[in-house]
């Protein structure tokens, strides 16, 4: 794969790994499902282990699935909340387009610009080989990074607009890690969710 320069658009992803559909909900739909995910999910700031030290991480989260889709991540274990009638129609609209069907759904709310993700792959091994993970986002656009494992200089952003799914597939979680960074201009919320299919 040929390297291209950091801030690369949508039109110059590498098909093979990231597929960008703005739009994918119309802004009026979009508006209405980020109000009631915002206030009807039952937030939690979770902790992580870092080096020894017990740290908050960075952004709100939840997990809805099927009883079955227990996931295990930075050594904690997360039981999935019950679907709601809402995750369950946007999985059933965005399955067609990523040709898979999913069991579980990670929800991230980011309050503004200070919350973010750090450099991380989604390669736990409940999740497989090559797995296919739909990234659908609401409310405020950031930016979304990519880098090879290998050679940090060989790296991609897009904006996740409102209303937009991002399908991260191939390899993409085994040689390539993601992030969201914190910005230094002032942000409004935005939530994301990440459809995943665990084995
Ligand atoms: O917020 C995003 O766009 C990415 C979230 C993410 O990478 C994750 O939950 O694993
Ligand atoms: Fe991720």
């Amino acid at each position: 794969m040929e390297q291209l320069s950091f801030f690369d658009t949508e039109d110059n992803l590498p098909q093979d790994i990231l597929e960008y559909k703005p739009n994918f909900f119309d802004a009026n739909e979009s508006r209405q499902i980020f109000k009631t995910l915002l206030e009807q999910t039952p937030w939690k700031q979770e902790s992580q282990y870092m080096y020894g030290r017990e740290v908050k991480t960075p952004r709100l989260t939840a997990w809805y699935g099927d009883e079955s889709s227990y996931y295990k991540f930075s050594g904690q274990q997360f039981i999935p909340l019950k679907w709601t009638d809402q995750l369950l129609n946007i999985k059933l609209k965005i399955e067609p387009a990523a040709g898979v069907l999913f069991n579980s759904v990670l929800l991230n709310y980011y309050r503004d610009n200070n919350d973010s993700v750090a450099w991380h792959s989604d390669d736990e091994p409940e999740l497989g080989i090559n797995p296919l993970i739909a990234s659908v986002n609401f409310g405020q656009t950031r930016r979304f990074d990519v880098r090879h494992k290998a050679n940090h200089k060989q790296k991609y952003s897009v904006n996740l607009e409102n209303g937009s799914l991002l399908l991260m597939k191939g390899d993409v979680q085994h040689q390539w890690e993601h992030q969201v960074p914190k910005s230094a201009k002032v942000l409004k919320g935005r939530i994301n969710l990440t459809f995943r299919t665990i084995i």
